[in-house]
């Protein structure tokens, strides 16, 4: 079997073959419309070819850039199109492809790649960890009003004040750049979120509100008139989905939750990827208004270059941890000293005595802040060396702010 770079010549065959992979066909063109495979980068595409040269199996890789606890933005290369065709499954395809794409990623200098996973269970062995997670909340619309915020300041008026911005609903159509420029600036300061390049807004790649479709979107503007929030609904059936609120702040964030949890003939709210524990439920007077509709992993995180990507990340406690890293799909195993001073770590390679001996891909799920060391530790994934070290680990990972990711590729 060979495994060959593609270039732009190469996109229908492989959006065919992917296609394939998943049981589907691509859906035929519409005048003016839009195909998540228009952000395609056919210069980092693979196709895997069988001995005649039919071509069997795809992967490809998306250049975003990714927000890491304490807002440095980097590179990360979002893995995605990943198939090989029924008849050559379980035959090794799928591990050459991403034997050769690692090779090709670590070669570039990238140290971070990311994917969304089909299925859970495939890409542990290649070294990515579950890094994220995003809920569905519904919320019936007799039970979805808002409490009035109990926080006082000391003259007994409202801590959070009255939201001095305003909200307008307007047509997908009628949004022009406002959607990427708020998406833009949110996705900079939210940890685990990625950047949606120009092209994929230009191209309508993606789903909705990037797609086209028919939606409405409530643009919340500031008290100086500058968009910092929009949401993205339709109504179908009695039910108002909400593809995404994006916004740049709480208040934003709550001004437009208000709109569509107050419209008018509706039975039902569904507000898609909302990040867990975020302050929504608690603004509901009645809280078991919201239903966790869904609840599920989104962005999985594999360390390309451990040294690089700890110390790419900000940290809130300073303190040393020593990690012995186990990376079997490439053979490697290190062990490094993480020290981290004034919020930046430095890390390097150690013979020191390990405080947590644990697999690269578990590694990964530590390191957006989403998931405690000590939680890995007591399922058994990670071992703790002495007593002292879960909550070292703990106290060095955590975050101010956790990760969250809503970007669909
Ligand atoms: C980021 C993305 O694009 S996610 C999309 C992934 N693609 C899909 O879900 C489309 C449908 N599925 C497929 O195309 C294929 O089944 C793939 C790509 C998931 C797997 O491709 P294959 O070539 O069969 O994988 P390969 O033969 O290299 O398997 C490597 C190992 O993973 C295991 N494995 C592969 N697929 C799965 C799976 N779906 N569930 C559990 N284990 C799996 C194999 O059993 C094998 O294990 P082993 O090393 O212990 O023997």
């Amino acid at each position: 079997m060979e495994i060959r770079p593609t270039t732009d010549e190469d996109l229908d065959v492989f959006v065919d073959t992917v296609h394939a992979a998943f049981g589907r066909f691509p859906e035929t063109p519409v005048a003016g419309d839009g195909h998540w495979w228009s952000a395609l980068e056919m210069d980092r595409a693979l196709l895997a070819l069988a001995a005649d040269g039919r071509p069997v199996g795809t992967a490809s890789a998306y250049s975003f850039e990714l927000t890491l606890p304490g807002r440095a933005v980097v590179p990360a290369a979002g893995v995605t199109s990943v198939g090989v065709l029924p008849s050559h499954r379980r035959q090794g395809v799928l591990s050459a492809m991403m034997r050769h794409q690692l090779a090709e990623l670590r070669g570039g200098g990238e140290f971070l790649s990311v994917l969304l996973a089909s299925e859970a269970t495939i890409y542990r062995r290649f070294g990515y960890g579950p890094a994220t997670r995003t809920t569905h909340l519904t919320v019936p619309r007799h039970r979805a009003a808002l409490a009035a915020p109990r926080a006082r300041t000391e003259a007994g008026a409202p801590a959070a004040g009255a939201d001095p911005g305003s909200v307008e609903v307007l047509r997908r159509a009628e949004c022009g750049e406002i959607l990427e420029e708020v998406y833009d600036r949110y996705r900079r300061s939210q940890p685990g979120a990625l950047s949606r390049p120009h092209r994929w807004w230009t191209r309508r790649a993606g789903k909705p509100p990037i797609a086209p479709a028919p939606r409405h979107v409530a643009v919340h503007r500031a008290a100086d008139g500058v968009p910092d929030g929009y949401a993205s609904y339709a109504i179908e059936s009695g039910t108002l989905t909400v593809d995404e609120i994006i916004a740049t702040d709480d208040a934003a964030f709550t001004a437009l939750a208000r709109c569509v949890l107050g419209h008018d003939l509706v039975s039902e709210i569904v507000f898609q990827h909302v990040p867990p524990g975020h302050p929504l439920r608690w603004q509901l007077a009645d809280f078991r208004a919201a239903r966790v509709s869904e609840d599920t992993d989104w962005l999985w995180v594999r360390l390309l270059d451990v040294p690089r990507a700890l110390a790419a990340r900000g940290w809130c406690t300073d303190g040393e941890l020593v990690l012995d890293v186990d990376d079997p799909f490439l053979g490697a195993h290190d062990r490094y000293l993480l020290t981290v001073r004034d919020g930046k770590a430095d890390c390097t390679v150690t013979d020191r005595e390990p405080d947590l001996s644990l697999d690269l891909s578990d590694l990964g799920s530590l390191y957006l802040g989403g998931t405690a060391p000590s939680t890995l530790i007591r399922a058994g994934h990670i071992r703790a060396h002495h007593p002292g070290a879960a909550p070292l680990a703990d106290a060095l990972f955590r975050t101010d702010r956790p990760p969250h990711c809503l970007h669909w590729f």
